[in-house]
């Protein structure tokens, strides 16, 4: 039976208070070397399938995927960057700008991609992204199971002593497609829960200085989510 009558306003969400309920953005760039598999990860996440053929990314890419927390929606825009100097140096400022988090992602069977995360996050803090931006550390390629050169315990490590959650999965395995999606959704239950109140990053928002920079004091656990 439908509620109301008597002349009153249709079901649905009060017009007065549509400026609230607009959909927030957040910005989530993936970083990492050349051929570690960030194309593969945010087209997982963002179309739900492993892409048969990929370029090197040159500048950045774009996906978006809207999600629903806790009954709100959220635009979820990922910015899938270039591993490859010559494709990115020109775009390196447009990648940390308003960035409100960063995914680090190595190559489980290419010890350089992890010992390369250094100077990644050197980039990164140079950029004047706060050190407490939320920050995960993705090890990809982990379906290659023969070839695995980064062992879990160096990556929990290294991740600990970043700061960062650690997840281990693979883009191209079907199965590991709920790791892959929770490695975003872990963040944005983050970003949630640091933005309690809608008065950025929203569509027809006007944008705002850079997020406030949040303590972030969970314990740091392989594949474990805060939310
Ligand atoms: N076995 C396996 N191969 C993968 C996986 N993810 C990506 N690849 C392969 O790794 C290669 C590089 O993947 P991309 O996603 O294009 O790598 P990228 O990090 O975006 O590279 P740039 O755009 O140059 O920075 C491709 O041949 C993919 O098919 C994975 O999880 N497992
Ligand atoms: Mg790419």
């Amino acid at each position: 039976m439908a509620a109301g009558g008597g002349g009153g306003r249709p079901p649905g969400p009060d017009p007065a208070l549509e400026p609230y309920v607009q959909t927030r953005i957040f910005k989530i760039i993936v970083i990492g070397d050349s051929n570690v598999g960030k194309t593969c990860l945010t087209f997982r996440f963002c179309g739900g399938t492993f892409p048969g053929k990929t370029e090197a990314t040159i500048g950045v890419d774009f996906r978006e995927k809207t999600v629903e927390i806790e009954g709100e929606r959220i635009k979820v825009q990922v910015w899938d960057t270039a591993g490859q100097e010559r494709f990115r140096k020109s775009m390196v400022e447009h990648y940390y700008r308003n960035v409100h988090a960063v995914v680090f992602v190595y190559d489980v069977t290419k010890m350089s991609s992890f010992t390369n995360l250094k100077t990644w996050i050197e980039e990164c803090n140079g950029h004047a992204v706060p050190p407490l931006v939320p920050r995960v550390l993705v090890g990809n390629k982990c379906d290659l199971k023969d070839l695995i050169q980064v062992p879990s315990s160096l990556a929990l490590k290294f991740a600990d002593a970043h700061n960062m959650l650690l997840f281990e999965t693979s883009a191209k395995d079907p199965q590991e497609s709920q790791n892959v999606d929770a490695i975003f959704m872990c963040l944005v239950c983050r970003l949630k829960a640091q933005r309690s109140l809608p008065c950025r990053d929203t569509e027809g928002w006007p944008a705002q200085p850079h997020p406030q920079p949040r303590r972030l004091d969970e314990a740091s656990g392989k594949g474990s989510c805060p939310c």
